[in-house]
């Protein structure tokens, strides 16, 4: 029997975790009965304040039950290139990669084309390798930037080969490295480093002047395509192939073949919904269809460039195993990003997510598809249901030959499939192609690819295979995620909800770790509640938690105990620091009190008809002043924004409650209320320590990135009188 080109690990300290996990179980579970037996009687101060915390307990509770989803089987993939090289080097399948930008100011140029030289220079065989970039922008500077990237790619493909450069992006392979780690080529590498700046230089220049001049105008006839009217809302669909493949004079400098290289912007007309980057990706799936039809798919974001040569051939181990590749529809890769500070200001790592959940997900034979860093077979996107039979050979269609189809033909041709009204009356968003309707188009896509009955997979190799860029701002952060949840949220009340829809079609591992992710518009409810409530109890004297002495007070101290511990210690495991850590936990009260909030109204109102859809994009750029706030770990406010209102309203509320608490038991409560209200201290203390930077942001800090005035003094005010509101 031929050697598998994968094999697959369970995580190790298994019965560490069950030992932890059954204790963990065990607290709750005395929690909860602590909170069954002891409800106030009717009428007594403070009974419902008491209900509403054992309510979010509850909560808690459950949200601990069904994470237990992604944490139950993990497992680890490892792949065998060499076993895939020596098999099928020569049956190598097509691969057309897919990037996506919509907006030349959020995600300028510059960044594009280093993810799309970085994908170009992929260690596979050029005349299977094809690059597709959909501009939702519709911006001439962009495709500007492309085409001067085509030059570019010419000698920087062959450089990344000589000298087996990665990162391939030239940006970030330059700052990473120097002429003296490339000793005897210094040359070679000062002449290339130029070449590349002098690129971006010209690409800038022409940025800043607004318009493209009328020299670099003539270079090309495509510049033509876009005329004064042309808005990035308003305008037709054009596709133009700025490296042919199949050409036979496309060729490096080191005479090898190139790979193709299309620019692709989509109709966009004010009177039709575009459906987003859904609606981007199933365009370039149709042009691309027609140009190589590659029947693996990579999909990208535009700032996440490729950091290894080799995921290509990672992913098809998966794809071309001969005893189980059949089964997979998709291999999605860990995403890292390059611009993370030392202790992850805005906890925009998701270590643990990489390193614990997805390989959870995938015991349960499914990870997500999270729209970047994920290679898909062609015809699972567009809509096949999985057979045993599934082409284990991979056939490619014969691709038109250069002299029977001119490039102008072709891009005409293409083009009507990228039009407005292409779709109408078609499947596509529903039965083909990627999803419409939903904020996580790429979530609830994979789903329904698993629900015909595919499997997926996850790879995390060693040198990170992707980096991309994190959001660094705070609202940044905290919008972003608020399109998640909003998503998810979306996703589990729509008729694909995952245990109505998936029952009987996945595993109920797979079914529940899409409601872990669901339930993150909820669980901001009971987040609420147990950050305000029990703080203003302290300054009405009430206690919503057992005494220190009693003994139900030991499950509580247990429970936060160990939890907190366990935290602590895998992400330490994991490499991450103890601010890093703290970072993380604050991430996860801010998005839980703002980003869930905000998701779940949104998607009531979205419900009741109220609200539209959108798709806030992440800006990929910043101001020079907050980057060196970011990189120097002061968090960003800035602006007014609702979300900061909230977060400064719970953070002023806390500090009131812990003073006033505090001067109420020096003043004649005594030990006696101290012992009553321990937890409650405790939680409040807590929740300052934590708000510390707010508190900064608001009193003295002057800079451009602290908390505005207006903002202070609201959240002053309604804390203050939330202290004085009556409890029931
Ligand atoms: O109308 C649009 C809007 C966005 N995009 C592109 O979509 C990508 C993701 O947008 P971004 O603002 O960077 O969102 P993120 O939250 O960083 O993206 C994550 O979450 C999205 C779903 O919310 C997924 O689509 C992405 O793949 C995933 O990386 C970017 O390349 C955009 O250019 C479009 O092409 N057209
Ligand atoms: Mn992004």
């Amino acid at each position: 029997m031929e050697e598998r080109l994968f094999e697959m690990k369970k995580g190790r300290g298994r019965v560490w975790w069950w030992l932890y996990a059954c204790s963990m179980q065990l607290g709750l579970l005395l929690i909860w009965v602590y909170r069954a037996s002891h409800v106030p009687e009717a009428g007594a101060r403070g009974r419902w304040a008491w209900i509403a915390v054992s309510a979010a307990e509850l909560w808690f509770g459950f949200e601990w039950l069904i994470t237990l989803s992604v944490r139950w089987n993990p497992v680890y993939r490892r792949t065998f290139q060499d076993r895939l090289s020596a098999r099928f080097e020569d049956k190598l399948p097509g691969v057309d990669v897919f990037i996506c930008t919509a907006d030349p100011t959020l995600e300028p140029p510059t960044i594009v084309i280093n993810t799309a030289l970085s994908v170009l220079a992929y260690d596979y065989p050029p005349e299977k390798l094809s690059v597709y970039v959909s501009d939702d922008g519709g911006s001439i500077f962009t495709f500007y930037a492309l085409l001067e990237a085509s030059r570019f790619a010419k000698s920087w493909i062959p450089f990344c080969r000589k000298f087996n450069a990665q990162p391939m992006s030239p940006a970030l392979f330059f700052s990473k490295s120097s002429a003296t780690a490339h000793n005897s080529n210094v040359s070679e590498w000062t002449a290339m480093k130029k070449l590349y700046e002098d690129m971006e230089r010209r690409i800038d220049a022409e940025m800043k002047r607004g318009d493209i001049s009328n020299e670099i105008k003539a270079q090309h006839e495509a510049f033509s395509e876009w005329s004064s009217k042309t808005t990035s809302k308003d305008h037709q669909a054009i596709v133009k192939i700025l490296i042919d493949g199949r050409d036979e004079n496309a060729q490096d400098t080191d005479g090898f073949a190139m790979p193709t290289f299309v620019y692709v912007a989509r109709e966009k007309r004010l009177n039709y919904h575009h459906n987003f980057k859904a609606g981007a990706l199933n365009a370039l799936l149709r042009v691309s269809g027609e140009i190589s039809h590659g029947p693996i798919i990579l999909t990208i974001d535009c700032d996440m460039c490729a950091n290894s040569s080799q995921p290509i051939r990672d992913a098809l181990c998966l794809f071309m195993d001969e005893e189980r590749g059949h089964e997979y529809a998709f291999v999605q890769f860990a995403q890292y990003f390059v611009n993370l500070t030392e202790n992850d200001l805005y906890a925009s790592s998701f270590k643990i997510v990489h390193e614990v959940y997805f390989p959870g997900l995938d015991g349960q034979g499914g990870p997500f598809y999270t729209g970047s860093c994920c290679f898909h077979r062609r015809e699972c996107l567009n809509g096949r249901i999985y057979s045993h039979e599934t082409n284990k050979i991979w056939q490619e269609r014969q691709r038109p030959k250069i002299h029977e189809e001119s490039v102008g033909a072709l891009e005409e041709r293409t083009r009507s499939l990228a039009t407005c009204s292409y779709e109408e009356n078609t499947q596509w968003g529903n039965e083909m192609g990627v999803k419409y309707g939903c904020a996580v188009e790429d979530i609830i896509t994979g789903f329904s690819i698993q629900c015909r009955g595919w499997k997926s997979a996850y790879l995390n190799p060693k040198r990170a295979a992707f980096l991309g860029l994190a959001p660094t701002t705070l609202s940044q952060s905290l919008v972003q995620i608020q399109r998640w949840a909003e998503g998810h949220l979306q996703f589990l009340l729509s008729k694909y909800c995952p245990p109505l829809y998936g029952f009987g079609r996945t595993k109920l591992g797979l079914q529940i770790g899409h409601i872990f992710c669901g339930s993150w518009g909820f669980s901001s409810i009971p987040t609420l509640i147990y950050v305000v409530i029990p703080s203003i109890c302290i300054v009405h004297g009430i206690s919503v938690f057992p005494s220190v002495s009693s003994f139900w007070f030991a499950p509580f101290a247990f429970v936060i105990a160990f939890s907190n511990a366990f935290s602590f210690w895998e992400s330490h495991f994991y490499g991450a620091t103890f601010k890093c850590w703290w970072n993380g936990n604050r991430m996860d009260l801010y998005r839980r009190t703002t980003s869930y909030l905000f998701a779940l109204v949104n998607t009531t109102l979205k419900l009741l008809g109220i609200a539209d859809s959108s798709f806030v994009v992440t800006p990929k750029v910043a101001h020079e002043e907050t980057l060196k706030r970011y990189e120097r770990g002061i968090i960003e406010f800035g602006s007014t924004s609702p979300m900061f209102t909230v977060l400064s309203t719970v953070a002023m509320l806390n500090l009131f409650c812990l003073i006033g608490g505090a001067v109420n038991v020096l003043a004649g409560g005594g030990m006696g209320a101290l012992e009553q209200l321990s937890l409650q201290f405790f939680l409040c203390a807590a929740l300052v320590l934590i708000n510390l930077p707010i508190y900064h942001a608001s009193f003295f800090r002057n800079d451009e990135g602290r908390i505005l005035m207006n903002t202070t003094l609201l959240s002053v005010a309604i804390a203050t009188v939330a202290c004085f509101v009556p409890v029931f």
